[in-house]
């Protein structure tokens, strides 16, 4: 992001701890100084349990930094951010409402007439791919389609932050990449400022314009923090091509590479 711009996100000397059940402190993140800029596109990647998780949890403002403080436009958070909302790995549509209630329900608890809600859900049914199924139940769709009701959930709110945990990875590929694809759509169009969780780094390279990449932990740090200037709009799967792609992915691979091994070593050593 611009110097001068004020960060839609920042974490400032974040430290995050855990009490294990033993009582034992574990301290999971530490020290992590991160500024994302207004509309942009942040991808997260490290070994598996370093805390990318926790990293989310601290910005939509589930958890506390134990030490620091993460801020929204410069104000302080505290408690849940009113201006995120999160796509994870599972669904979280109702078994028993239609895609069109599922999709309208955010804006008829706050209120919204159903003719009102119901106009602007169709809009976001649209947008991800799914008109025509409006009268659908859950249960009839495939989970690419449920993982598309999932992005209309939570895009009908028109968040200024969209926070993803491993969003696609239960996607077959080819869903996948559609479904990225559909995202950097959208995202073009809102723009939105995206913090994406993934293990994939081709995934994260692909949709990017900035990749941070965790040490291995406990107390995981900031290791890398590589801009993507790959052009835009991008097709995930023609950009893979491109010569800047693998020169990227080689490089950032060469950093993620010794964590992932510093983890595995410390999986089998304990
Ligand atoms: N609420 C909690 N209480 C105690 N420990 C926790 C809690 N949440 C996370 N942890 C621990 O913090 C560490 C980091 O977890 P986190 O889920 O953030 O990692 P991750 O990088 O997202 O993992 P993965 O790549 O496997 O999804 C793990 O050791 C986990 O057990």
């Amino acid at each position: 992001m611009a110097t001068a711009e004020v960060p839609m996100i920042e974490l400032q000397g974040v430290t995050k701890q855990f009490v294990k059940p033993s009582g034992e402190i574990h301290t999971v993140l530490r020290n992590i100084n991160l500024k994302v800029g207004k509309g942009e596109f942040c991808s997260i990647v490290g070994p598996t349990g370093c805390g990318k998780s926790t990293t989310l949890s601290l910005i939509a403002g589930f958890e506390a930094p134990t030490v620091g403080q993460v801020q929204i436009q410069n104000k302080l958070l505290d408690g849940i951010n009113s201006r995120a909302v999160c796509v994870f790995q599972s669904e979280n549509a109702f078994p028993w409402k239609t895609v069109i209630d599922n999709v309208s329900l955010s804006l008829r608890l706050k209120g919204i007439k159903k003719d009102k809600a119901y106009a602007e859900a169709r809009h976001w049914i649209e947008k991800v791919g799914l008109k025509g199924f409006e009268g659908h139940y859950p249960h009839q769709l495939s989970g690419g389609m449920r993982k598309r009701v999932a992005l209309a959930q939570c895009l009908i709110t028109q968040p200024e932050i969209l926070l993803m945990d491993e969003s696609f990875s239960a996607l077959d590929v080819h869903t996948r990449s559609l479904m990225e694809n559909e995202l950097l759509n959208i995202w073009e169009e809102t723009r939105a400022s995206v913090i994406f969780i993934t293990h994939d780094l081709e995934e994260a390279i692909a949709l990017s314009d900035r990749v941070i990449v965790l040490t291995a932990g406990p107390g995981a740090t900031i290791k890398g923090d590589y801009p993507i200037h790959l052009t835009r709009p991008r097709n995930v799967s023609e950009i893979r091509f491109e010569p800047g792609f693998m020169q990227l992915h080689e490089q950032i691979w060469n950093d993620l590479r010794d964590e992932v091994m510093t983890s595995y070593a410390h999986a089998i050593r304990a």
